[in-house]
């Protein structure tokens, strides 16, 4: 059965809609990410499954019961924040505990629920610190463990991560995705600008484009088959390279799309060719930008080190059938 389950849900404020005609199923145990530029409505619909907003149009049910008025509180969800809220005169102890006091639970059935959190978040040992002398990536635990022990159905989370620093922030990451293997009947719904982060953690990613659902997938599956020039352009990093006009003919499309990594330099005279800007090498591969006379760099990804120097002449081409064709209107052709 599908834990959340959104039918025909729309939103507007005044005469603007943020959120069109949006259809999803979210099951217990699947972890789903939403993702899309900055203002395509992520949060909203984030906002509006937790009913902190309501929705104007459609059917809202979490565990089968239809929300649509029931307030966030008795939803069975648990949301957490990019600011972490926490109470920073309460021990970290109370702040996990704090919901579950005011439900008046007897005392020692708190504890074991605190100690059951804190276990999994490994934060038993600053359960009587306070928040300030905690990490960034500690006091995001403790949002967590706050969040879970009150048991929720549906964990939301809104950019839970973008406060901490780069190598913190990945190793959140695996916390949090195995926090969602443990937890195994609650579904988890993540809402990141990051897409390494929605394509390294989610089961499911949802690309939403000015209110609208783009396509709904694995990671891999929108990777290896986006279903309109937008997901394309949004999956993967860097980006995958476009050639229009002139450049597509030979594919007769309208835009052939190339992953960097799906490019080989071809000495014998490949699809096309440029000149080389420069290189970026990684250590483990690198990247070697490309001048087609566009206004974006033509990227190549090899493996290893790259020797190519500014100015020289490459050819290149698809590995392969490993390219994408789109039409005028955006849409896949297939090959
Ligand atoms: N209270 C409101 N009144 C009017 N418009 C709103 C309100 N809240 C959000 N919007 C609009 O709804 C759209 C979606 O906003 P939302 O915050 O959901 O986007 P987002 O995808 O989460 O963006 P970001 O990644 O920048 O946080 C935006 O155009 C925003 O301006």
């Amino acid at each position: 059965m599908a834990d959340v389950k959104i039918s025909s849900l729309y939103k507007r404020y005044g005469a603007v809609e943020v959120l069109k005609n949006i259809n999803l199923e979210i099951r217990s145990g699947e972890f789903v990410a939403f993702v899309g530029p900055s203002g395509c409505g992520k949060s909203t619909l984030l906002r509006c499954i937790s009913g902190l907003e309501p929705i104007s149009d459609g059917t809202l049910e979490i565990g089968g019961r239809v929300v649509n008025d029931i307030g966030p509180s008795q939803r069975g969800i648990a949301m957490v924040f990019q600011s972490y809220a926490l109470y920073p005169h309460k021990t970290v102890y109370d702040n996990m505990a704090y919901s579950l006091q005011l439900q008046k639970l007897p005392k020692d059935q708190i504890d074991r629920m605190v100690m059951a959190a804190a276990e999994k978040l490994q934060l038993v040992p600053y359960l009587k610190r306070l928040p300030k002398a905690l990490s960034g990536g500690q006091r995001q635990r403790v949002a967590i463990g706050r969040a879970i022990v009150r048991n929720p159905k549906v964990f939301l989370f809104d950019e839970p991560l973008s406060n901490l620093d780069a190598s913190l922030r990945v190793q959140m990451r695996i916390e949090i995705a195995q926090l969602n293997k443990n937890l195994s009947d609650t579904a988890m719904i993540y809402v990141t600008h990051d897409q390494v982060e929605a394509m390294t953690m989610a089961d499911k990613i949802v690309v939403l484009r000015d209110g609208v659902v783009q396509q709904v997938g694995s990671p891999l599956e929108l990777y290896e088959n986006p279903q309109n020039l937008f997901v394309a352009k949004f999956i993967g990093s860097p980006e995958m390279n476009f050639m229009t006009g002139e450049d597509a003919r030979g594919y007769r499309a309208e835009t052939v799309g190339v992953r960097p990594e799906h490019l080989t330099i071809d000495s014998s005279g490949g699809a096309w060719s440029g000149t080389v800007m420069h290189s970026e090498n990684l250590g483990s591969d690198s990247y070697i930008y490309i001048d087609m006379g566009g206004t974006k760099p033509i990227i190549i990804r090899q493996e290893g080190k790259s020797d190519y120097r500014a100015g020289e002449r490459l050819s290149f081409s698809p590995k392969g059938d490993r390219y994408h064709l789109f039409d005028a209107g955006g849409r896949p052709l297939t090959h």
